[in-house]
């Protein structure tokens, strides 16, 4: 938890005052903000220990999101993400929010399910009814496979049998309900499936298949609101009251289609999948998650709707979030460290909570540009500055340049070149290529 994290004009002060400001309000000490930061966080042998083959490391932006205000909780949200704007939105989003007093999170607890396939089983009825009735005995089989985390207060909590296939291809799939604590879970959890698996087939008269959790995490679901008072989303050109509509259309719209369906959840992924990596976790298991979570009705849908309540705009987010503050990476990568001591080292649960409140706010940024300027007013404005440095342009040249280009409304590497050509010519001096790091 941070002091506050309303910190209004962070992001025009230098990295170094950034940096000074959040070690403050976080708590956290300087030194091991940046020794945290150094390299990325992670030096090229441990990287080589992670994964295999490696020839390095590859470095991202570590950002924080501001104004975040969960549960009557401030955070400083770090993210990690390459697309511009991201951080920008889900703070001003966030700002908004915060007006109304910010997100109201419930998170379920930390249930994971690990499945155990089981085929050619003569008789399925017969043998679920088998397996139902050694419920007790298979949990403490499961809970035998974890000993540390039964310690920590977490293991087996539950058996379901279900059927399914036609009879020519019938199997059952046993799930067994695993509770994590902290963890994201997916080796505790397959761990429990591999240990629990040949007697599940010795008691169904069949044959073990697959063995492994399962991503559709939907026992372990994160739900979040909040609600924002139309002057706060007034724009230069749009009152309050019509942005709301504009922001509820754009909600019916995912609601109907699919194809926008899709898009609206990328806004609302651009929060969380920052978040889920600066944090050292799983980011394709909470993707998988989100997406079959997603279209769990036969028909894929928004995870975040808009309504209007009177002279406001509610916002609603419910989905899975399998997510660890320990385990995993985090054990070693000292910027994911550095992450979950900023946010004051949360739970497993209240990360997912951060989660989700950096994919709701990403989602309303959207949205309400969408309803309102459209998108490449804010969005392209900060795209300008890569398309600079693509153009070739250094130093203090790039916000110089980005804002040339955004002016003459052409965001292109070829308009950053002449932009460029442009402050060569003109009496403005130019950094030296030894104090901006090379060639303007
Ligand atoms: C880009 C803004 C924020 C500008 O918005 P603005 O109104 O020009 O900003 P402002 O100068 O009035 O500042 C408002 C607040 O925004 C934040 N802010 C403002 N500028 C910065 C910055 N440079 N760096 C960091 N934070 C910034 C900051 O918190 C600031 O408050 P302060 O704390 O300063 O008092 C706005 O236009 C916006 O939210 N746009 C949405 C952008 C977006 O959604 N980007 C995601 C990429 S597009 C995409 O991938 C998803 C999409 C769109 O397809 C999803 C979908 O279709 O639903
Ligand atoms: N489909 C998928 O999503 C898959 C994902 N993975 C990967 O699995 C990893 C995540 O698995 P996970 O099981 O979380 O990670 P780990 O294998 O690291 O297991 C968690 C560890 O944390 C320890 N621990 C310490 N404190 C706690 C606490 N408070 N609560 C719970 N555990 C604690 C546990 O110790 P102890 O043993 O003493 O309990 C355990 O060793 C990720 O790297 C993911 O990428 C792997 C396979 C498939």
């Amino acid at each position: 938890m941070a002091k506050t994290s309303r910190l209004p004009g962070f992001h025009k002060v230098s990295v170094q005052q950034r940096r000074t400001l959040v070690a403050d309000v976080t708590g956290t000490e300087m030194a091991e903000l940046e020794a945290s930061l150094e390299g990325g966080g992670l030096e090229a042998e441990v990287a080589d220990k992670f994964v295999e083959n490696v020839l390095g490391t590859y470095a991202l932006p570590f950002g924080v999101a501001l104004n975040v205000r969960i549960n009557s909780k401030d955070y400083v949200v770090p993210m990690v993400v390459e697309e511009p704007s991201v951080v920008a939105a889900a703070s001003n989003a966030a700002r908004m929010i915060r007006g109304s007093g910010g997100f109201l999170a419930e998170v379920d607890p930390p249930l994971m399910v690990s499945q155990v396939q089981l085929t050619n089983v003569r008789d399925p009825r017969a043998a679920e009814e088998r397996i139902l009735a050694r419920r007790e005995e298979i949990l403490a089989l499961a809970d035998r496979a974890v000993p540390g985390l039964v310690v920590r207060g977490g293991g087996a909590r539950d058996l379901e049998v279900r059927s399914i296939g036609a009879p020519e291809d019938e199997m059952l799939v046993v799930h067994i309900v695993v509770d994590c604590q902290d963890a994201m879970g997916a080796n505790l959890v397959n761990g429990v499936a591999e240990a629990v698996g040949a007697h599940l087939a010795e008691l169904a008269h069949g044959h073990v298949g697959l063995r492994i959790l399962s991503n559709l995490c939907d026992k372990r679901k994160v739900r979040l609101r909040c609600s924002v008072a139309a002057e706060d989303l007034a724009t230069e050109d749009m009152d309050g009251q019509r942005v709301i509509d504009g922001i509820v259309n754009a909600s019916r719209f995912a609601e109907l289609d699919p194809y926008r369906a899709a898009t609206h959840n990328k806004g609302i992924m651009n929060g969380i999948d920052a978040v889920v990596i600066a944090t050292g976790n799983d980011w394709r298991a909470v993707e998988a998650g989100a997406h079959a979570y997603a279209a769990r009705s036969g028909r894929y849908a928004p995870l975040a709707i808009w309504r209007r309540d009177g002279e406001r705009l509610v916002g609603t987010l419910e989905m899975p979030m399998a997510i660890g503050t320990v385990g995993g990476t985090l054990r070693v990568h000292r910027a994911a460290r550095l992450a979950l001591l900023l946010l004051g080292v949360p739970s497993a649960g209240e990360l997912a909570s951060v989660c989700a409140a950096a994919g709701l706010a990403s989602n309303l940024a959207a949205v309400r540009a969408l309803a309102t300027d459209g998108i490449q007013r804010g969005h392209m404005a900060l795209h300008a500055r890569s398309v600079a440095i693509a153009a070739g342009a250094k130093g203090t040249a790039v916000e110089r340049v980005a804002a040339m280009i955004v002016e003459a409304r052409d965001i292109t590497v070829e308009a950053a070149k002449r932009a460029i050509e442009v402050l060569r010519g003109s009496d403005v001096p130019l950094p030296s290529e030894e104090s901006a790091g090379g060639a303007d």
